[in-house]
């Protein structure tokens, strides 16, 4: 047995070898076998929320499987699921496209609108008259009771304000484009010729602080110019405020974001009366959407 050993490990006959260990290598490096201590809770993480998505899914299958419901619902993640199992032996979309979506619209959508009502709590509690007018509407229309849809569509001071919030802190600072060139057909951008492929980036967080468009008070906080709307407010460059984007691929949440943005707002006022904490630290930065790096802190005052 040892003479065979000994002949399978000579030098010569490893040479046939180095391939393979060369391949075995190369699976190591690419953290097939090992992983660093994030990848290893990244993993852990996607599979979590994998199994929270799938839970929901199971559960709007369950209702119409015991009679509890006769449809996956109206909403986006009804119309999925419908998409997934009503076609029969070819499902529309895969299980993983499900959940990608699902993620897709969690992140684009949670993270942009938390920092919308960051950034307007924090300019209510400095412009406190400005907080009181839009109170004052809210009281108008709902009183103590919860917000309705029809209230919410009427809540003008509320969305000027919003606007002007968006306009001096977009979540998003900035959208990229890339030109293409479809057979023959060019580019034009104004007087420019876009090479195919070209990145364009349109920043919109410098546009919103344009003096050309928005004139010499910029940087200050007036939602009063938003009063007769945005053609008004951008001197008729309406295209020069675009939080949510442009074109037929802006953001597909933006009527969700707002309303949602209008109750919460709309149920704080009900409730407090805040000014910024002497505590505040202005550092607006950017990571992933532009939000202030110390936290925002308001002192709360019950009504
Ligand atoms: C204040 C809140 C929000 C802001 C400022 C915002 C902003 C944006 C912007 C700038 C884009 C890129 C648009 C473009 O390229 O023209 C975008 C895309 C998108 N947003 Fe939002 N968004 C917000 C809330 C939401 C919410 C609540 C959802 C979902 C419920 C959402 C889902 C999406 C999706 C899916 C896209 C990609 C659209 C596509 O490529 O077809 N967003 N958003």
């Amino acid at each position: 047995m040892r003479k065979l050993a000994n002949y399978a490990f000579h030098g010569d006959s490893l040479k046939g070898m180095v391939l393979a260990m060369i391949s075995s290598v190369d699976m190591m490096l690419e953290s097939k076998f090992f992983k660093t201590k994030d990848e290893i809770e990244s993993e852990l993480l996607q599979q979590e929320v994998r199994n929270c998505m799938i839970e929901m899914i199971k559960k709007r299958l369950y209702k119409v499987m015991n009679g509890g419901e006769d449809s996956y619902g109206s909403d986006f993640l009804g119309v999925l699921i419908k998409a997934h199992h009503d076609a029969d032996n070819n499902p529309i979309i895969s299980v993983d496209d499900l959940v990608d979506e699902c993620k897709t619209f969690y992140v684009a959508g949670q993270e942009t609108t938390n920092t919308l009502l960051a950034w307007t709590v924090f300019l209510l509690a400095i412009h406190t008259d400005w907080q009181e007018e839009t109170r004052k509407e809210v009281l108008n229309l709902f009183g103590q009771e919860k917000p309705n849809p029809d209230g919410i569509s009427k809540l003008k001071t509320m969305s000027m304000i919003i606007n002007e919030s968006l306009r001096l802190y977009p979540p998003v600072i900035g959208i990229l484009r890339k030109a293409e060139r479809e057979a023959e057909r060019e580019v034009r951008l104004g007087n420019l010729i876009l090479p195919a492929d070209l990145q364009v980036y349109m920043p919109t967080l410098a546009l919103h602080h344009d003096p050309q468009i928005w004139g010499a008070d910029v940087h200050e906080f007036k939602p009063e110019r938003f009063s007769e709307g945005i053609s008004k407010a951008t001197n008729n460059n309406v295209a020069a405020f675009f939080p949510f984007g442009i074109g037929p691929r802006n953001c597909v949440g933006m009527n969700f974001a707002s309303t949602e943005a209008k109750i919460a707002l709309s149920m704080i006022l009900q409730r407090y009366s805040f000014t910024l904490s002497p505590t505040y630290v202005h550092s607006p930065i950017q990571f992933l959407t532009l939000h202030a790096q110390h936290g925002i802190q308001v002192m709360l005052q019950s009504l």
